[in-house]
């Protein structure tokens, strides 16, 4: 992708009131998933891209396409699993089992078609090294007993990069359990902060961390359950969200930061505007082996990021049982194996707008117009605000972002100076991005509340959204880019 161009959105600071446009689709999230859940709440900060989120989700799972409805929420389960992400299982599971799925097969991968089963290499290996996938993976499943058409390929690697880029945002944002699930309900401490539960406090707004006790011995009050009448009733649908108020480490909260540490100081939003200028001024042209050379410097930068927090505590028994070969994780692509001599993945070779886009709509459903609205939306998405300031041009720091994300999967844009990304993104923003994008179990609500310190939640929620998509968007080149070498040789 080259200029952002400046599209405006709807500027929708949910805190305190959803606007309609965010209501309308809460009612449409609630309508399609049988709940109004904490994804949908937390992504209601920008009600234009949770409109292209939705009607994307919706369609791979339960829209026209190859796959049966069964296969397509297991194979959500199994790519959630990668990144260990309870919360997806479990809202899987259930849909898995709405939709007929057989129970058995929730007692773990031994107990799926082998047909199945075949897909768990690309799943692992689009979550961790997408680079290593190649076409005999594609191969492999096409062929012989059990085999996959390569419509069926497309549709479950669609699902698969969807729900591993999904993971991407559920941790970093701190999404919590949904109150049905396991650790999903915390008694509130007092009775007033049931009613106000923004009113005090960070007890209010914390919780994914916190394991509460067994939710069965705990009474679900009457009032905080979604139901069809509360959502559909506008009036009270403002009252309904401000008394679930869990939906992430965000909410309850009002809009002001946590004060920057004098240990840890960081970049200000008035640098960042002043380096945004400077930069915006620059009129020398770098030649093609500069701008590859600092491209490089970057990714062997990143590789030297202690991006990974603490280790989960293994893993738990009742997701243990959908994953296989915990140990293989990402691996920075600086420092994938030499002898496989595996070149990046250069955008003016194969890109999104150019080829995947058309490859994906052709063999699935016109998939890829949904695709591609909710690409551009996440990457043109402004509301031209840095924080507390208003009219800012943010297009620079954005695109830092998104390239920054595609380059840690060995993703190289030629056109764009990576320089940038050193003069815009501070080592602890790049290593917040780097565990989103590529250990988002790992984050902690610690490493969400050190970064960006000036901004407002919505805009790192926005940050978020961009890990989510520019990962998606990342996978599904390595994953799309396979599948037409497959059909080319
Ligand atoms: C991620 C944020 C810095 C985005 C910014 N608030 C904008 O409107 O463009």
């Amino acid at each position: 992708m080259g200029q952002i161009p400046q599209n405006v959105s709807i500027n929708c600071p949910l805190e305190i009131c959803p606007c309609q446009s965010t209501r309308t689709l809460f009612v449409e999230a609630f309508l399609q998933n049988n709940r109004l859940d904490h994804v949908s709440q937390v992504m209601g900060y920008h009600p234009s891209y949770l409109d292209n989120f939705l009607k994307t989700q919706n369609f791979i799972l339960r829209g026209d396409g190859p796959l049966p409805y069964d296969y397509r929420h297991y194979i959500a389960i199994m790519a959630a699993g990668r990144h260990q992400c309870s919360y997806l299982i479990q809202l899987q599971k259930q849909e898995f089992l709405v939709q007929g799925g057989d129970q058995s097969w929730l007692k773990g991968l031994h107990c799926i078609p082998q047909k199945l089963r075949n897909l768990y290499d690309i799943n692992k290996i689009l979550a961790h090294r997408p680079w290593l996938l190649n076409k005999s993976h594609i191969e492999k499943l096409t062929k012989g007993k059990d085999s996959w058409s390569l419509a069926e390929v497309v549709h479950a690697i669609v699902i698969l990069t969807h729900f591993h880029s999904l993971c991407s945002f559920v941790f970093p944002c701190g999404v919590n359990q949904e109150l049905d699930q396991a650790g999903g309900y915390r008694y509130p401490e007092t009775l007033q902060m049931l009613n106000n539960p923004g009113g005090n406090s960070v007890a209010a707004a914390t919780g994914v961390s916190k394991k509460s006790s067994d939710p069965k011995d705990i009474p679900i009050p009457n009032d905080t359950r979604p139901t069809a009448g509360k959502i559909l009733n506008g009036g009270r649908l403002n009252n309904f969200i401000n008394k679930i108020g869990v939906a992430d480490w965000t909410s309850g909260r009002t809009q002001n930061q946590s004060p920057p540490s004098p240990t840890e100081p960081e970049v200000g939003i008035s640098t960042l505007m002043q380096r945004m200028k400077t930069l915006s001024e620059q009129t020398q042209e770098c030649t093609p082996v500069e701008l590859a050379k600092r491209f490089e410097n970057v990714e062997t930068q990143s590789a030297e990021l202690g991006a990974v927090g603490p280790e989960p505590q293994g893993t738990p028994a009742d997701i243990g049982i959908f994953i296989e070969d915990t140990q293989f994780i990402y691996q920075d692509f600086a420092k994938r194996d030499e002898h496989q001599s595996i070149p990046t993945f250069r955008v003016q070779d194969y890109s999104w707008d150019d080829h995947a886009y058309s490859l994906v709509n052709r063999l699935y459903n016109d998939v890829g117009n949904l695709l591609d609205d909710k690409f551009k939306t996440a990457y043109n998405l402004t509301y031209y605000t840095m924080g507390g300031r208003t009219d800012v041009d943010t297009s620079r720091f954005r695109r830092a972002i998104w390239n920054y994300i595609q380059c840690l999967l060995g993703i190289r844009h030629d056109d764009y100076d990576y320089g940038e990304i050193n003069q815009l993104l501070e080592k602890s923003l790049k290593t917040f991005i780097k565990s989103a994008c590529c250990y988002p179990e790992c984050v902690t609500k610690k490493d969400y509340l050190k970064v960006l310190r000036e901004f407002k939640h919505s805009e790192k929620v926005h940050v978020n959204l961009m890990v989510l998509e520019a990962r998606m968007q990342a996978e599904l080149l390595y994953a799309l880019r396979t599948v037409n070498r497959y059909m080319t040789n």
